[in-house]
This record gives structure tokens, C-alpha cells and sequence, in this order.
């Protein structure tokens, strides 16, 4: 039997039939919806007179809408409100289950999914939102698709897809103190720009992708959207199925010894083909941070921003972006003031990443002149955080806990930057006007945000490492 990639392995078991030589038509085992990207869907299957046609395989949430605060209460926002009511009433029509604003299991989509084990190894997963790349960390197929999309697969749980081409990101070589996963996801979007992946879905693998656990290898593969990529995977291993197998108690799934089988056989084979192999030396990673208005554009935190690239269309673009960021070519970004924080998003809304802002921050206080979101990914984040007791360590260094939600990732809700602002945040995208209009962002890490809400500057957070 020739080879096969991981990816070739769980897309062929999931070929329903082949349009040409480029597109097939895909089975869909787990389809996530969100209040945005769903109502015009429901409404083309109305029209239709047709019901969703596996409502077991669909699961809902509400997230990118609501407010941080003060859940209890109906969503202030007329638009808001109507948005959320009407996935209510969908999921009620069609027979979905819904985790609303409230329900102990809601969250962010691509943070509920994992944690209750309706993310499973080998599966194809799909959702009407970028970010569900997210899902491929469990060594799934998990893919971004659009509004006529969603209706396709609430139809017929199939939908046809060009078939991408394939790469892989090796990681080798151990990484410094201080280095997370989002500074090594960050790391490589910089490397190979925020279109670098453009038509491919990556595989990434490699020592430092062994050692990481699940929460860890999410935020590797939620950006790999930043970088063009189709989507991202990691293989599965007995970090993934010990995660994957308490995540199920959360929900009562049963894994069969049959799928459990089909686990140990999603690995890429020896010899396998792709059509693009990268090397990175993780030794050569930094903290890093974004000054610029698309996440490739990111230096170490400590580093220097570039002089503008030659070509006199990409020069100009830069330097727009630069003067949308109030920043210039050679500038050093460390002691830059900074007035916000956001900890949360389905990047690093995660228990892991709580932990690590509170690692920095505990017995420290919050610098007066920066406003933080803390924002847990879901209600079972939150749950822990309080359980952890983390929740102390965050009162008493001065921040507030909210509830869960998009929040401050996109400025859909209520929780936006000022105009002109800089905010230090842990999500994935920023772009103008991403975190509210005329917002500046700057992605980074949890440490790094956290060290920066202390000293409200930026900082490098490698220096709470030394002493
Ligand atoms: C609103 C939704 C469609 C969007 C996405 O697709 O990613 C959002 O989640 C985002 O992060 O920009
Ligand atoms: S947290 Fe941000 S990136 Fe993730 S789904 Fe919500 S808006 Fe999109």
C-alpha cells in the first residue's frame, strides 16, 4: 500500500463521491454552529422545506454576541438579542442541542467543542467560522466554511471540497523558557507571512509538537488560519486520547473499542509524500508580538519593527499599517505604554492559559493605567478557574473575572478597545478595527499580556523568569 499523509488517510475515508479529479464530496461528522453565520442557512432550508438532516452531528452555542457581563440579564443589544433568540429558536425547530448564554457547558465554539469530546481524533469537522482549524489539534479534518456551506451540510451532512494540497511544519530543537505555543504559532506566521500556507493544509510535527499538551497544540492550530492555511492538524497521541477520554465524561459520550482502533492508525506513514516540508529550529524562538495589522507581521518582543519591504505596493501598505498603529520602521517596541489587556478568545481562552497569566501576575498588581478583559473561553473554564482558586489570584493583583464569551477578540459584543488605544491581546486577528474601530492590537502570548497588564508597558516576560 503506497504511503498516505494523515491527511490523506482521514479525507479518503470520508469521500462520498468525487466531482473531477480536484473536488470531492465529503462526509461531515461533526458540525458546529455559532448565531452568526447560521441564521440565513436555516432560512435557505425553510425556504427549501426541508429539515437539517443529522441533528445529532450538529451542536450550537452563542458566543461572538454576547455580552461579558451580567449573563443573567436579556442582551442589552436589540441586534445581539435577536441574533441569539433566533438560534434559540432554530436549534428548537431542527432538534439541535444548544449550550445558550447561561447553560454550564456554553462557550466559545472551537473552546466547548474539545472540552466536552465532541472533538474526536480522525473525524471531519466543520463550522461557519475560520477559527475551526482549532479542532484539527485532535488529529481531525477541521475546516472554515460559508453561510451557503452551512445550509449544504445542514442538508445533506456532506459538502463538496477542492481537495488542498498538503504541507508540513517540522519542529525540532527545545524552546526557551517563556515561549509558548502562541509565540511558536506566531513565530511561524512571521516566518512565512500571513498568506505563507495559502491552498495548503499543514501538518505539524516535529519534538516540540510532541511535548505540547492539547491546549498548547489548539493554539498552534487556530492560527493557522493567519497564515492562509486551509487548516491545521497535529497527529493524535496518548496526550490527545487522555484528553479526548475525560472530555467525554463531561458529556457522556462512549468511545467504542472500534474508533478507538481507528485512532492508533492516524499517523502519517514513513515515506509519505507532501507537497511542501518545512523545517523550523525552535531554539530560535522568542516571545513575540505583533506591531503591524495582520498577524505575520510580528517581531520578538524585544526586537526591532523592520524597515518597509521594497516593492513599492507592499512598502506602501506597511507603512499605512505602521501609521494605523502609531509606530515607524527601526522603532523598539519595549516600553511602549500600553492601555488594555485581553486575556481570552478561542486562541488562549483556555484553563492553561488562566494559569499561565496568573503564574506571572500572582502577588503582583495590575498597572493602573491599563483596563483588562479577563475572559474565560467557556463556562467550564470558568468553572475551574473558580474551582482552581485562580479567581483569588486575580482579585487580588487587581483584575476582574467576566464571563465567557468572543468578547474583546472582535468587536461584535459589547467589549471594545477605544479608538487609538493599544491593547496587548491574546487572540488571533488584528486587523483595523478587529477589536473596535480605530483599536490597536497587539497579539501576543498570555505571559506576555500578563506582564505587560503589570508593568502596564510592554515588556519581555522572560525577565519574571530570571529572578
Ligand atoms: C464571525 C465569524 C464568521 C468570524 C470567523 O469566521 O472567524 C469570527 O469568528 C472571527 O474570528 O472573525
Ligand atoms: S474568539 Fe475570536 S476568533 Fe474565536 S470564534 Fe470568537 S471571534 Fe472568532
Amino acid at each position: 500500500m503506497e504511503p498516505k499523509t494523515l491527511f490523506e488517510k482521514i479525507w479518503d475515508s470520508h469521500v462520498v463521491s468525487s466531482i473531477d479529479s480536484n473536488t470531492d464530496i465529503i462526509y461531515i461528522d461533526q458540525h458546529y454552529i455559532h448565531e452568526v453565520t447560521s441564521p440565513q442557512a436555516f432560512e435557505g432550508l425553510r425556504k427549501r422545506n426541508i429539515k437539517v438532516f443529522r441533528p445529532k452531528q450538529t451542536l450550537a452555542t452563542a458566543d461572538h454576541n454576547i455580552p461579558t457581563q451580567n449573563q443573567h440579564l436579556p442582551i442589552p443589544d436589540e441586534i445581539s438579542r435577536g441574533q441569539v433568540n433566533t438560534l434559540d429558536e432554530n436549534c428548537k425547530e431542527h432538534g439541535i442541542t444548544y449550550f445558550g448564554m447561561q447553560h454550564p457547558n456554553n462557550g466559545i465554539v472551537h473552546v466547548i467543542g474539545p472540552e466536552l469530546g465532541y472533538t474526536r481524533p480522525g473525524m471531519t469537522i466543520v463550522c461557519g467560522d475560520s477559527h475551526t482549524s482549532t479542532h484539527g489539534a485532535f488529529g481531525a479534518i477541521a475546516f472554515g466554511i460559508g453561510t451557503s456551506e452551512v445550509e449544504m451540510v445542514f442538508a445533506s451532512q456532506c459538502i463538496p471540497q477542492v481537495r488542498p494540497k498538503t504541507m508540513r511544519i517540522n519542529l525540532n530543537g527545545e524552546t526557551p523558557k517563556g515561549v509558548t505555543a502562541k509565540d511558536i504559532i506566531m513565530y511561524i506566521i512571521a516566518e512565512l507571512s500571513s498568506g505563507g500556507a495559502t491552498g495548503y493544509f499543514v501538518e505539524y510535527a516535529g519534538q516540540v509538537i510532541e511535548k505540547l499538551n492539547m491546549e498548547e497544540r489548539m493554539t498552534i492550530c487556530n492560527m493557522s488560519i493567519e497564515m492562509g492555511a486551509r487548516g491545521g492538524l497535529i497527529a493524535p497521541d496518548s496526550v490527545t486520547f487522555e484528553y479526548v477520554e475525560n472530555a467525554t465524561k463531561l458529556s457522556g459520550f462512549k468511545i467504542s473499542p472500534k474508533e478507538r482502533e481507528y485512532w492508533n492508525t492516524l499517523k502519517t506513514d514513513p515515506g509519505a509524500v507532501f507537497d511542501k516540508e518545512i523545517g523550523i529550529d525552535a531554539t530560535k524562538i522568542h516571545p513575540m508580538i505583533t506591531y503591524g495589522t495582520n498577524p505575520g507581521m510580528a517581531i520578538p518582543v524585544d526586537g526591532v519593527i523592520p524597515n518597509p519591504p521594497s516593492s513599492k505596493k507592499e512598502k506602501e501598505s506597511f507603512l499605512k499599517s505602521l501609521d494605523y498603529m502609531g509606530f515607524k520602521p527601526g522603532m523598539k517596541l519595549l516600553g511602549q505604554k500600553i492601555d488594555y489587556v485581553f486575556l481570552g478568545s478561542c486562541t488562549n481562552g483556555r484553563i492553561e492559559d488562566f494559569r499561565a497569566f496568573a503564574s506571572i501576575i500572582k502577588g503582583r498588581k495590575k498597572a493602573s493605567n491599563v483596563t483588562a478583559y479577563i475572559v474565560p473561553g467557556s463556562k467550564n473554564v470558568e468553572e475551574q478557574i473558580y474551582s482552581e482558586g485562580l479567581d483569588r489570584v486575580f482579585n487580588e493583583a487587581g483584575f476582574e473575572i467576566r464571563q465567557p464569551g468572543c468578547s474583546a477578540c472582535l468587536a461584535m459584543n459589547e467589549d471594545k478597545i477605544p479608538a487609538g488605544k493599544y491593547a496587548v491581546s491574546t487572540s488571533n486577528r488584528n486587523f483595523e478595527g478587529r477589536q473596535g474601530p480605530g483599536a490597536r492590537t497587539l497579539l501576543a502570548s498570555p505571559l506576555t499580556a500578563a506582564a505587560c497588564a503589570i508593568t502596564g508597558e510592554i515588556v519581555n516576560p522572560m525577565q519574571f523568569f530570571n529572578n
